[in-house]
């Protein structure tokens, strides 16, 4: 059994405009330890999807249908006080600002005992102990004395290293992380990167990495969902992603990748806009942008076709009318990658 199973579930928001389907149908499964990449442009529904799993959609947002199975229990069944035992408990979070996460009035040290004391246990003096333990190990230099530190006494980079203690001080299953190095500076977001990954590897701990930044994938992620318009258009290993995509929509983002370190390229864009989520294309939302689309494409709604089988095991699927024959001119796309990013896919380089 799968560690997390989201089973077709459609979140819509209610707005004075009418009816965001913000996430369209999405199904999806993470494994044990497995780190899990969501990529996607602004709006694609990351976020949306991320908060679901944490049961915090608010209105005017619902979640419609579906199904979200943490080790076969639905997460979407359970009282309140059951989803607030699973929240930081068994699913930790970290999000894009550290600064939202972290509470200006108390000490960084005091907020990881609070969640540890919270979450498990154990008694005040137990639990000092672990946050310092904890933030020496998310690299906080002179852990004992920083544990007494305000949020606004730490950089960025080491708010987000807190940050990080805090979410893993209980052990989670599986970690949520929203953009968590987007508003970090390049080198820090690559020191992050690597932490993330050495204590995950080190905890067994499962990821949902949600990012807009394939680079950033290449970097941490073992299996990607690339998502557009709230629906998934692409899933799979990532060296498949990465040297055999099958989506256009996925070699329009490949040609948008920046590197981790390098922050030159990162506005560069595929041409179009996503499309209104009220009144989506009819056929493949993202038809009105796709350099190979076809008369069927503006008729015929693609659904998820398998591929091929990738590494381990684990399959590849993409949904575009190619792969049920449906277009007549096929997709013409050839990739090459640089050795940089085939370094990074292959886990060869860290920064
Ligand atoms: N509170 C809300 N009210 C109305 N619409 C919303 C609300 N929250 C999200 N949406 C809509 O849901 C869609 C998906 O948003 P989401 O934040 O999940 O995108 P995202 O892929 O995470 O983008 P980003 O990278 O910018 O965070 C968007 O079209 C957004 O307008």
């Amino acid at each position: 059994m799968a560690l997390l199973e989201v089973n077709d579930l459609t979140v819509s928001f209610y707005t004075q405009e009418g009816v965001v389907t913000a996430v369209d149908n999405l199904s999806y499964t993470i494994e044990r330890g497995e780190k899990f990449g969501v990529v996607g442009e602004s709006g694609a529904g990351k976020s949306v999807t991320a908060l679901s799993l944490l049961r915090l959609i608010e209105s005017p947002g619902e979640i419609e249908s579906g199904e979200i199975l943490l080790d076969g229990d639905n997460l979407l069944e359970m009282t309140t006080e059951e989803i607030r035992q699973i929240r930081g408990n068994r699913i930790g979070m970290i999000f894009q600002d550290a600064q939202t996460a972290l509470n200006p009035v108390y000490t960084v040290g005091e907020q990881i005992s609070e969640a540890i004391r919270h979450h498990l246990e154990y008694d005040s003096e137990d639990a000092r102990e672990r946050s310092i333990e904890l933030l020496d190990q998310v690299g906080i230099p002179d852990a004992e004395n920083r544990y007494s530190d305000y949020p606004h006494e730490f950089s960025g980079g080491m708010q987000q290293r807190a940050v990080i203690a805090m979410a893993l001080s209980c052990d989670p299953d599986v970690l949520i992380a929203d953009e968590p190095t987007t508003a970090l500076d390049v080198t820090t977001e690559a020191k992050i990167l690597s932490l993330l990954e050495e204590l995950t590897d080190e905890f067994d701990t499962a990821i949902q990495l949600i990012t807009h930044d394939l680079g950033v994938v290449a970097e941490l992620c073992d299996r990607v969902m690339v998502m557009y318009a709230g629906q998934a258009v692409e899933k799979a290993p990532v060296e498949e992603l990465y040297y055999d995509p099958k989506h256009p929509y996925t070699v329009g983002l490949m040609s948008s990748i920046p590197r981790v370190g390098d922050d030159s390229d990162r506005l560069r864009t595929i041409p179009g806009a996503m499309p209104d989520l009220i009144d989506t294309p009819p056929g493949c939302s993202f038809h009105p942008r796709c350099p190979y689309a076809e008369e069927a494409c503006t008729r015929t709604e693609p659904g998820m076709i398998t591929t091929g089988d990738g590494a381990n095991g684990s399959q590849q699927s993409a949904r575009c009318l190619e792969y049920t024959n449906d277009l007549q001119h096929g997709l013409g796309f050839d990739v090459t990658i640089d050795d940089d990013l085939s370094e990074r896919v292959r886990g060869e380089q860290h920064e």
